[in-house]
């Protein structure tokens, strides 16, 4: 490459596709608690408590649920023109979005990354009320911002490879002692990632993550959840994540789409933040207290749209997938306490 990169500050918002805006509004929304910037009878514009500019979350009425674009804010608008050259020296479509394309977003470019995925930097970006200590209006299961994307992709050494040339670093990865890569975390954010290789067939986006600041918050929405009588919602956990070590529930959405609420994971802004590389058979590393991962976790997944708006192809990992390689959901695995003996998990 002989063009530098844009300057990528963080993941800044996604949009969704979903079939049935007023049953994702009752969840995204009424659930979730997430603030409504704008909405009409097509799309809905959602922002968490922390967060200033127009929203983190687009959710857009169609046909079939998918991901429509990965929006990655960027330092200046000069990092538009680099984003245009990178890519197109890249050989990728790339298109040039005015102001306005996507409501609330400034000049944007967007582009069908090396990896399938529908990608788009902006700068600009309409601010609006920051709710930060609106405590009148947070409830009990407050959400402060984005904070990352999981995406399913079939080659992690070389999603990782483009991923750095970005400028992202690698905080955490689960390997095997063959050298087989099952997963990596990168970040341009001081925190563990600000996107997350999954090592399965791809383009899929596996999940988008909400932070909130207390593990209490999600433990309120799990209750929230059970009250409604839709704990069926809950696809995985509330539980301690061994990588990042954040403290996470996973949610699947009237769609399936999967969504991720997350907190305190940890700093990683110094130059030499050390990786750290889990063992695909350390039954710790996805579940710090070593609850087995459920199967629909490892092999389901959201489709991708292109930048017309199709599904793109999916391409097969050729890799061992975890999901096998741990014996379904983490079946056998050891723990520090057994070293190398395998400790027989639930199935589920
Ligand atoms: O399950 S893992 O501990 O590997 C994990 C860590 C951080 C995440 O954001 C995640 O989705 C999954
Ligand atoms: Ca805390
Ligand atoms: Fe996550």
């Amino acid at each position: 490459m002989t063009t530098s990169p844009p300057d990528v500050i963080r993941c800044a918002y996604a949009e969704l596709v979903v079939t049935d805006l007023p049953a994702s509004r009752d969840f995204y929304v009424g659930v979730l608690g997430l603030v409504v910037t704008y909405e009409d009878d097509e799309a809905l514009y959602l922002r968490a408590f922390e967060e200033y500019l127009h929203h983190s979350l687009v959710l857009r009425k169609g046909d079939l649920p998918a991901l429509a674009v990965l929006a990655y804010r960027v330092r200046s608008a000069a990092d538009l023109d680099l984003a245009e050259a990178y890519y197109g020296e890249l050989g990728v479509r790339v298109e040039r979005r005015a102001a306005g394309a996507t409501r609330g977003i400034g000049e944007a470019v967007r582009v069908e990354d090396p990896l399938g995925f529908p990608v788009e930097f902006f700068h600009e970006a309409e601010h609006v009320e920051r709710f930060t200590q609106r405590y009148d209006v947070h409830g009990a299961g407050a959400l402060a911002r984005l904070d990352h994307f999981n995406l399913d992709t079939p080659d992690v050494p070389a999603a990782r490879k483009y991923y750095e040339g970005l400028g992202f670093r690698v905080s955490e990865d689960i390997q095997d002692d063959e050298g087989t890569v099952y997963a990596a975390w990168m970040f341009r954010k001081p925190t563990v990632h600000d996107v997350a290789l999954t090592g399965g067939d791809g383009p899929r986006l596996h999940h988008i993550a909400f932070a909130s600041h207390e593990r209490h918050q999600i433990l309120h929405i799990c209750d929230h959840l059970g009250a409604l009588r839709k704990s069926g919602m809950i696809e995985r956990g509330p539980g301690r994540h061994g990588v990042s070590n954040a403290f996470y529930l996973y949610l699947r959405d009237p769609d399936g789409h999967r969504i991720e609420l997350y907190t305190h994971d940890y700093y990683t802004g110094d130059p030499d933040n050390p990786v750290i590389t889990w063992d695909v058979h350390d039954n710790q590393r996805r579940d710090w207290w070593g609850n087995p991962v459920v199967p629909s976790w490892y092999s389901e997944a959201s489709t991708v749209l292109d930048l017309d708006g199709k599904p793109q192809p999916l391409i097969a990992r050729s890799e061992a997938h975890e999901a096998d390689v741990t014996i379904g959901a983490d079946g056998f695995s050891y723990t520090t306490r057994q070293q190398k003996e395998f400790k027989l998990g639930e199935q589920v």
